[in-house]
């Protein structure tokens, strides 16, 4: 069993569970600036921040973090969004991780979670997420459309994810705003960031795309955005940061000329 396999037959157990609850949507969602907005009106590359606490690749990365204080510096240093880790068997996170992040800033929140069934997106929509994940190589092709037209009747955003050109094709179909590509293969963990470099010219032309995993440095955040991402998506570099005003910063590239007016 790939670590993916894995991961989603836990889903299905904890979906199981969900179905038995109700998930009350708050009155008065929150208003944010949709994030595919602010990322066209930007000249900069993007960077969605994410509470990573641990991982199945890394091990414990920030067990002890608090998620309400890391987002509050992510924002007040130039974060175009929160993504927060709220599963829990594999990354150490919660929804309640999510639910407090939500409350304490006024960015756009992705939920990063391994979405297979509605309930799940009902779930993160009342803890306040205002973006979604939805795995490509984690649902069938039938699944995916489903989640994504619920999602977008939810007037959520979907970060759709790929990782090579046969997800990108399924992905494509969908003519998504957003388009995560993710340098990490979720079967072997390798990164490579030539994913995104490879994948950024298949990609639906009026996509929006996010290189997603293994940056670091301000060279890889310009390879990005040479390829054609408007957004990087950074969780362990962040996470293990002492400084975090000087690297995002670095990772706050300039987006070449010629991408400007274009979704890419
Ligand atoms: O910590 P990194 O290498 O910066 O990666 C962040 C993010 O891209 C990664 O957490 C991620 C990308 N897609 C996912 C899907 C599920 C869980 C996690 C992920």
């Amino acid at each position: 069993m790939t670590i993916l396999e894995k991961i989603i037959a836990q889903k299905e157990k904890e979906v199981a569970i969900l179905l038995n609850q109700t998930f009350d949507q708050v009155s008065s969602p929150r208003q944010v600036t949709p994030l595919s907005e602010s990322l066209l009106t930007s000249d900069r590359l993007g960077v969605i921040a994410e509470i990573k606490r641990s991982s199945p690749s890394k091990g414990d990365i920030s067990l002890a973090v608090d998620p309400v204080a890391r987002a509050k510096q992510y924002e007040t240093n130039g974060a175009s969004a929160i993504s927060v880790l709220t599963d829990k068997t594999f990354f150490n996170g919660s929804m309640g991780d999510l639910q407090a992040v939500s409350n304490a800033v006024d960015l756009p929140v992705l939920c990063k979670d391994f979405i297979i069934h509605p309930v799940q997106i009902d779930q993160a929509k009342a803890a306040g997420a205002t973006i979604v994940l939805l795995i490509v190589a984690a649902l069938s092709e039938e699944q995916l459309n489903e989640l994504f037209n619920y999602a977008k009747k939810q007037n959520l955003e979907v970060l759709c994810e790929v990782h090579n050109a046969k997800e990108m094709e399924v992905a494509n179909n969908l003519k998504p705003n957003l388009i995560g590509i993710n340098n990490r293969n979720l079967k072997t963990f390798e990164v490579d960031l030539h994913t995104t470099e490879q994948l950024a010219k298949l990609a639906y032309p009026g996509s929006i795309l996010v290189s997603e995993s293994g940056m670091k440095t301000n060279v890889d955040a310009q390879v990005a955005a040479t390829a054609g991402a408007r957004a990087i998506l950074v969780g362990e570099t962040l996470m293990r940061s002492e400084d975090l005003a000087a690297t995002l910063q670095s990772l706050r590239v300039s987006i070449p000329k010629e991408s400007l007016n274009n979704a890419r």
